[in-house]
């Protein structure tokens, strides 16, 4: 009997907790409207990170609910390019949110994507800045070519063995090259021994699930850093995965920093210049690959994908490559592909634009005493993310066809604002790496859409220091592609297999390819 008895007050004790528990979390942010789950608890976050198609889902509660959307006690999701631009801008007193903490390959380093002190943060960025602009980077374009041209014998060989293409894994192979050749001057070679070298695709994408529970669960995170996780976390050691690209890259930081070593001009030469640590340079090696190499992959397969499966997109691209043949060699220069290929240069922003890259939350924390932005107010405490599906689909900036591949919305917004035709939108990083983007505020259509579309990025303080490296790899891939190989979705009732966990893990994108220029390889 007195067992019951304490079993029920034990019981009572508890549903009492946790009705207070939810009722203080409710309590957080009563203005914002969401899932009544998301509002009393982290669950509704968990379940939907763990799913693949957070992304999709926040915006389906942002069509439902306006620009703001709380998907947990103390966050709110929005689309609103006023707001996201202010949350980074550089005098603002936003910081960064708890999903940065996931980011350091030790729990006790922090690298420039998860330091959250804004003074080392700035200082980091200001070593990193040159070597990730290129001017450090003497062969920045060439080093970029000879990938390319690894790619195009890739492709070929394929074709003539007359087997179908798993595009998916060939971006990649490609942009995992194209890194490491330009970080630590040492390709690992994807694309010359086409395969899966380290296992670190595979591995890395299991990894990716748990990496994004961490970064919008802090409680998991608490869990995946605690002394428990230790064994299990990627060692330089490891014979494959993120554990053995981190052995690789801490070889390679060994190599330039030995006593007798040259200076390099790739970028370990260059944060090495501008005062990097060797611990430091390790850290932020792994940066480079793990930021770079997802996020370009999938930028490079659904520009791809969006172009040839549209017939009539694709023939203008193919019409206007030709055209300009005479002005390019084997490679493509990014400044030739900026002037001579106004549609391809279209179709790369609406490629990005229809599929950002990066959908992860990024969230900014609130000051203290909150804050009113653009007309709503935010408490204090509260992190604010990022949508980037649906800021990109914003109708009053784009047009209310909004939801479709349509490259010559950006054309036509040129000529409107009486353009030649819509630049790179690699035009607005200033000098410190701080892009300086227009905001659109009275300005025209085309600036608007511009400045919207750099959030793709993020922007001001936090901006991609890589923007202008994977803009130069699309610039060139894309128009190479397209001008020498034919291409077809091989099964047409299947495009792409994608998961979201911020970066995206996508596969089976299988393309048939046909030759359509002879060429030699060109590489090195
Ligand atoms: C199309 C490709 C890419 C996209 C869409 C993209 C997008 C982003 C976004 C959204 C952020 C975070 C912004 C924020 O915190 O608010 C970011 C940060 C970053 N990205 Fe990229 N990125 C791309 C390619 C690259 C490449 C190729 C590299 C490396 C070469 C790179 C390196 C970085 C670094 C180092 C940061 C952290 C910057 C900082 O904390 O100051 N990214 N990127």
């Amino acid at each position: 009997m007195a067992v019951a008895i304490l079993s029920l007050i034990g019981l009572a004790a508890l549903v009492l907790y946790t009705v207070l528990t939810c009722y203080q979390n409710y309590r957080k942010c009563p203005q914002f409207d969401g899932p009544f789950l998301a509002k009393i608890s982290g669950a509704w976050l968990f379940f939907h990170t763990f799913s693949g198609k957070l992304n999709e889902d926040n915006a389906a509660l942002l069509r439902n609910h306006g620009s703001f959307v709380r998907i947990s006690p103390d966050k709110v999701v929005t689309n609103d390019p006023v707001v996201l631009r202010h949350m980074s801008s550089p005098r603002s007193d936003f910081r960064r949110g708890t999903f940065y903490d996931a980011f350091s390959t030790q729990p006790t380093l922090r690298n420039v994507l998860s330091q959250k002190d804004e003074k080392l943060h700035n200082s980091l960025r200001s070593k990193l800045i040159r070597g990730y602009s290129g001017k450090d980077l003497p062969n920045l374009e060439a080093d970029i070519d000879a990938r390319i041209a690894d790619l195009v014998a890739l492709i070929g060989s394929e074709c003539s063995n007359n087997k179908l293409i798993d595009f998916s894994s060939f971006a990649q192979y490609f942009t995992l090259d194209v890194l490491t050749h330009i970080s630590f001057s040492a390709p690992v070679g994807y694309l010359t021994q086409n395969r899966d070298v380290y296992s670190y695709i595979s591995k890395v994408s299991d990894f990716l699930q748990v990496l994004e529970l961490g970064a919008n669960i802090p409680t998991v995170q608490r869990i995946l850093d605690s002394v428990l996780m230790a064994p299990f976390r990627p060692k330089i050691t490891d014979a494959d995965g993120m554990g053995a690209m981190m052995g690789m890259a801490s070889k390679a930081v060994a190599f330039h920093y030995a006593p007798d070593a040259k200076a390099y001009p790739d970028m370990l030469g260059s944060f090495i210049k501008h005062g990097l640590t060797q611990q430091e340079a390790e850290s932020e090696a792994m940066v480079q690959v793990l930021g770079g190499s997802d996020s370009t992959a999938t930028a490079v397969r659904m520009i791809m994908l969006y172009i040839i499966t549209h017939p009539e997109v694709y023939g203008k691209c193919v019409k206007e490559i030709e055209a300009n043949e005479s002005v390019f060699g084997d490679s493509i220069s990014s400044a030739a592909s900026r002037q001579h290929l106004p549609y391809v240069q279209a179709c790369i922003k609406e490629g990005l634009r229809i599929w950002p890259p990066l959908q992860a939350l990024n969230s900014k924390l609130s000051p203290p005493g909150g804050e009113t932005v653009n007309g709503v107010f935010i408490p204090g405490g509260i992190e604010v993310c990022h949508n980037a599906y649906t800021t990109q689909r914003r109708t009053e900036i784009y047009g209310v066809d909004a939801d479709q591949f349509r490259p010559e919305r950006w054309l036509e917004a040129a000529e409107e604002a009486g353009k030649a035709h819509a630049a790179s939108i690699d035009q607005g990083l200033g000098e410190d790496g701080v892009s300086v983007g227009a905001g659109g505020d009275g300005k025209t259509r085309l600036a608007r859409m511009e400045s919207t579309l750099e959030l793709i990025f993020g922007s001001g303080r936090f901006g991609c220091l890589g923007r202008h490296i994977a803009l130069i790899e699309l610039d060139k891939v894309i128009p190479v592609l397209l001008r020498d190989f034919g291409w077809a979705v091989a099964d047409p009732s299947r495009g792409i297999e994608s998961k979201c966990f911020g970066v995206f893990v996508q596969k089976g994108m299988w393309l048939k390819a046909t030759p359509r220029r002879v060429h030699d390889k060109h590489s090195e």
